[in-house]
């Protein structure tokens, strides 16, 4: 089943100094498959959040058509969950207490979303952060809460803007083992935000290059290695570097710069 959709989909925002629209993307056909994890790569500026917002129902497409779940997307989709690279926990709400917010507003009762909670907090590596709150946590952690609180409400489709960011190199790795695990074990849909071409081949099925703005998608790579359960593993095999290499050249990384000399 397609679990996600756009259809020739261009969005444009009006530039406030012409006040002219302006295209960020343009003829965008994408779909992603249930169960697949699939990044979009491109240079700064491309489009990449846009179209992570129209996935969200945040904003709408100026032109073409957004599917979640064969479903034409008009507004915010409940089943679509959203983790940014700003964790946006609440500061007045405990760990346990952030990560039962989607279910509280679900009118789940009390006992079960406080289990539901404890155990993703443990499949976290959060055992005994309960009730701690975000500022008494590192930067890793309020992230890993985050993660517990996106899986929270068991969404089918998650949509990942640059997560990982914001962590350091191996903080970062520890992060995507626990996410590429639970996605693949829980056989969710994903598509994926990234700048860190590694972190994008460790991660995904699939690997969408973008233009620069206004952005279209020019490049479909397939990553066909093993260990999609396991990126510490994938991220050893010969094949990476290669992968990486194509990418940096789709992506004119370096030439700018060589242009300069
Ligand atoms: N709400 C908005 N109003 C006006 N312009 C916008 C809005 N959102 C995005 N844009 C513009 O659309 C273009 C694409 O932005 P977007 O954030 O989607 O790019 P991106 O590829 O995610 O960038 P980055 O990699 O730097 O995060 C940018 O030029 C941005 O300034």
């Amino acid at each position: 089943m397609i679990e996600i959709e756009f259809r020739k989909v261009g969005k444009s925002f009006v530039d406030r100094q012409t006040a002219q629209a302006r295209a960020a993307v343009t003829n965008v056909n994408l779909s992603i498959k249930s169960g697949e994890v699939v990044s979009i790569i491109g240079p700064s500026g491309c489009g990449k959040s846009t179209l992570l917002n129209m996935g969200a129902g945040l904003y709408l497409p100026t032109e073409g058509e957004v599917f979640v779940g064969g479903e034409r997307v008009t507004k915010p989709v409940r089943k679509v969950a959203f983790m940014l690279q700003k964790d946006l926990l609440m500061p007045w709400r405990n760990i346990r207490a952030n990560v039962t917010l989607g279910l509280e507003i679900d009118g789940m009762r009390e006992a079960e979303r406080r289990r539901i909670a404890d155990e993703l907090l443990a499949k976290c590596h959060l055992k005994g952060f309960e009730e701690h709150y975000p500022y008494q946590l590192s930067g890793g952690m309020r992230q890993r809460a985050a993660l517990a609180r996106t899986l929270a409400v068991d969404p089918q489709v998650l949509l990942l803007d640059e997560p990982f960011s914001a962590l350091d190199a191996q903080t970062k790795m520890v992060l995507q083992q626990d996410l590429a695990k639970m996605l693949y074990e829980k056989k969710k849909t994903a598509l994926f935000i990234t700048h860190d071409l590694v972190e994008a081949i460790a991660l995904s099925d699939r690997l969408l290059v973008m233009s620069e703005r206004p952005g279209t998608i020019v490049e479909e790579i397939v990553v066909d290695l093993p260990f999609r359960d396991n990126p510490l593993e994938r991220r050893k095999l010969p094949e990476i570097g290669p992968l990486q290499g194509r990418l940096m050249e789709l992506l004119k990384v370096g030439k700018e710069t060589a242009e300069l000399h």
